[in-house]
C-alpha cells in the first residue's frame, strides 16, 4: 500500500494521506527531476498513539538491498582529492558531493512508526517524512525550504542554507564563502520574479549537532509563476553547484549512483500554503538495510577529511533516530 506520514515544521499534527479521493497534495521529486512519486488520498491527522497501533518495519518490506558494500572512508577522501583537482581546474565556487551510508540490517529490523516519532520529537522545526510503496520506502527530517507559498498573500518566502559546523566551532571564510555563492544564486533566480526580493541578515541555523549558515529571502509572485519558480531554483547550490548544469554532469561522473530522491524535493499543499522542502537528512529503508545519504558542499578550500567527519556528523541526524531491534 502506498503511504505516507507527515509533519510539518514547528506544527504537533501528523497527517496520513487517506486513500479515500484521487486528491495528489503530496508528493516527491528527484534530484535529476526525471522521477517523481505523488501520493493520493487527503490529509487525515493521526495521533502517535494510532501509528503505534500499526507499525510498520523493514521487516515488512519485500525489496531488499544487493550491494551492501558502502565506499569506504579512504576511496571518499580520495575522490575529495579529485573532485577539489576538478574544481580549482575549472574555477568553480561549489560542487556538492555525496556518498551513502550502509546500515546492514541483518537479523534486525526497524520499527519505522517509532523512528519518525523519535525525529518528530528531535526536530522540532524539520519537515519530517516516513513513506512506502510496493517498491520503497523513504524517511527523512530536515528544515530546508526551497519554497513556502501562502495562497491568500501571494508571498513566496525560501531560504540559502549551506556551510556547516559543529555547534561549539567559529564560522570561517570557508563556509561564509560558501553560503554566500547560495545566497547569490537564490536572489539572482528571485530577482527574474519580482523588482522587491526582501533579504534577511545571515544567521545561525541549527539542525541537532551541527548548525548552518541560513539567509531567507521573501518576495510576491504569481501563483501561476510558482511552479516554474521552483524549477528554476532546483537544485540550488546548496545541494549542486555553480554553474549547475555543468555541475549536475560533474555529480553524476563522479558520484556511484544517481542520488535518486536525496537532494530532490517534496511538495506539500495544505489549504493556505503550498510547501517545497529540499530532501536532505534522508534514508531508503529496505528489508535488508538502511542507505542515509549524506554530502557536503567542496570549495577550492576543503579539507578531504574535515567533509567525510561533515558527513559523519549529518549521518547522525537521522540514524541516531531510527529505532533498530533483533
Ligand atoms: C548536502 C547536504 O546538506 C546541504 C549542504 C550543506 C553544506 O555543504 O554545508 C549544508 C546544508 C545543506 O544545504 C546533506 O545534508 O547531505
Amino acid at each position: 500500500m502506498t503511504q505516507i506520514l507527515f509533519r510539518l515544521p514547528f506544527s504537533s499534527k501528523i497527517f496520513v494521506n487517506d486513500l479515500n479521493s484521487e486528491n495528489e497534495n503530496i508528493g516527491f521529486t528527484s534530484f535529476d527531476t526525471l522521477k517523481q512519486l505523488n501520493f493520493k488520498g487527503n490529509f487525515k491527522e493521526v495521533s502517535p498513539e494510532q501509528l503505534l497501533e500499526n507499525q510498520w518495519s523493514s521487516s515488512d518490506f519485500k525489496f531488499t538491498l544487493n550491494d551492501l558494500k558502502e565506499e569506504s572512508e579512504e576511496d571518499y577522501i580520495q575522490k575529495l582529492g579529485n573532485v577539489i583537482s576538478f574544481i580549482k581546474k575549472n574555477k568553480l565556487p561549489k560542487l556538492v558531493i555525496s556518498r551513502r551510508k550502509i546500515i546492514g540490517l541483518e537479523n534486525q529490523k526497524i520499527n519505522l512508526s517509532q523512528s519518525f516519532l523519535n525525529l518528530i520529537k528531535s526536530y522540532d522545526n524539520a519537515f519530517i517524512y516516513l513513506f512506502k510503496t510496493e517498491e520503497e520506502s523513504w524517511i527523512g527530517a530536515f528544515s530546508e525550504v526551497l519554497g513556502k507559498f501562502n495562497k491568500k498573500t501571494s508571498e513566496f518566502e525560501t531560504m540559502s542554507l549551506a556551510g556547516t559546523l559543529g555547534l561549539d566551532k567559529e564560522w570561517t571564510k570557508k563556509e561564509l564563502d560558501e553560503q554566500k555563492t547560495v545566497s547569490n544564486y537564490v536572489e539572482s533566480v528571485l530577482k527574474k520574479y519580482s523588482s522587491q526580493v526582501k533579504i534577511s541578515d545571515t544567521k545561525d541555523h541549527h539542525s541537532g549537532n551541527i548548525k548552518h549558515l541560513r539567509t531567507d529571502f521573501k518576495l510576491k509572485i504569481d501563483e501561476e509563476h510558482l511552479s516554474n519558480l521552483i524549477t528554476d531554483l532546483h537544485p540550488t547550490p546548496a545541494v549542486c553547484g555553480i554553474p549547475k548544469d555543468f555541475c549536475k554532469k560533474a555529480i553524476l561522473n563522479f558520484e556511484n549512483k544517481p542520488r535518486e530522491f536525496y537532494a530532490g524535493f517534496s511538495r506539500v499543499e495544505m489549504s493556505d500554503d503550498v510547501y517545497f522542502f529540499v530532501n536532505l537528512r534522508c534514508a531508503k529503508v529496505y528489508k535488508n538495510a538502511a542507505e542515509l545519504f549524506v554530502g557536503g558542499g567542496i570549495t577550492s578550500q576543503s579539507n578531504p577529511q574535515k567533509e567525510w567527519q561533515e558527513t559523519e556528523l549529518k549521518s547522525e541526524a537521522i540514524l541516531k533516530n531510527l529505532s533498530i531491534s533483533s
